[in-house]
């Protein structure tokens, strides 16, 4: 009897090739490659301005785009946000705010509301509400099944984060795309959050991780890419990419600087509001010259 050797099957959830946006005469994504797993995180990072939010607008919907995206093999890039999000695929915003007089059910349940007046009308009439079980099964994915009916005042930071992932998880979401959810949270709970992402991973949803909480991002994510200036300039596991001098040098400006002050979130910020200083010496021009210090 011959031995079988058993490879797991891998699919990939997301996948973009040539994603492209411009905007006016900025460039903020271009010929963007790049690959999600099903129970995989994979990390987006980069400075300021790097471009990483627009590519999430992009994939989702929300900024207009060239090049393919694909859920699952399917091309969606030519489909609107609402259908994108209707065929597995859902994001949070950066300033995700959780509607405060709402209990976490509701604000979850508001989420995934039909839009359009075809819609509305009918669930005016009917009193059409999203079915309890959705709701429930996206809290128990995040842990917070207990606290349904608390309103977010109630609840921790750590746990208010958590609530706004779950309600980009509910509907049957198989692709989240995470812009920053974990800003503002301290050490401890930073951990806990991500400790709880990998929960989510392990249950087959592929995450989009972008933040600037180096320390989190390095510890939860598979796989990173950075992105400077809207191009992929490293692409790899976390180890590969703290040693990648090209990304130091994104980071940081100066290949010389250490690699490990990567896990320095600060180190980033600072260095992108030096960057931007710089460039806008470099390309301050006359008054009326078109563009003069956009990226
Ligand atoms: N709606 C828009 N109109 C014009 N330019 C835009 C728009 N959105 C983003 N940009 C520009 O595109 C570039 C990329 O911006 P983006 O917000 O995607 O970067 P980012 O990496 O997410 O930055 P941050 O880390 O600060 O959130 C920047 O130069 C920005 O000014």
């Amino acid at each position: 009897m011959s031995d079988v050797i058993e490879i797991a099957a891998t699919t990939t959830l997301l996948s973009t090739r040539g994603l492209s946006v411009h905007y006016g005469g900025v460039t903020a994504n271009a010929d963007i490659d790049l690959t999600v797993d099903a129970g995989e995180i994979v990390g987006l990072i980069g400075p300021n301005g790097a471009g990483k939010t627009t590519f999430v607008d992009a994939v989702t919907g929300f900024a207009k785009s060239s090049g393919e995206v694909r859920l699952d093999g399917e091309r969606v890039d030519r489909i609107a946000a609402n259908r994108r999000r209707t065929a597995g695929m859902a994001r949070t915003w950066q300033a995700g705010e959780l509607f405060a007089d709402l209990t976490v059910a509701q604000n979850l349940a508001v989420a995934v509301q039909r839009v359009g007046l075809r819609a509305l009308i009918s669930d005016v009439f009917t009193g059409s509400r999203p079915p309890a079980g959705i709701i429930d099964e996206a809290l128990a994915m995040v842990g917070l099944l207990g606290v349904a009916d608390r309103r977010p005042g109630e609840l921790t930071l750590g746990q208010q984060k958590l609530v706004g992932v779950a309600r980009a998880l509910v509907g049957g979401t198989r692709l989240v795309l995470l812009d920053e959810p974990a800003a503002g949270l301290d050490t401890h709970e930073s951990r806990e959050f991500g400790a709880e992402l990998r929960r989510i991973a392990a249950t087959g949803v592929g995450i989009l991780l972008i933040d600037h909480d180096m320390s989190l991002v390095l510890d939860v994510c598979d796989r990173l890419y950075v992105l400077d200036f809207g191009r992929v300039i490293a692409a790899g596991s976390p180890t590969e990419i703290q040693d990648d001098p090209a990304v130091v040098a994104a980071y940081l400006g100066s290949p010389e600087v250490q690699a490990d002050s990567l896990d320095d979130g600060s180190a980033a910020e600072r260095s992108a509001a030096e960057r931007s200083a710089t460039e806008r010496s470099a390309t301050d021009g006359p008054a009326d010259e078109p563009g003069g210090g956009a990226r």
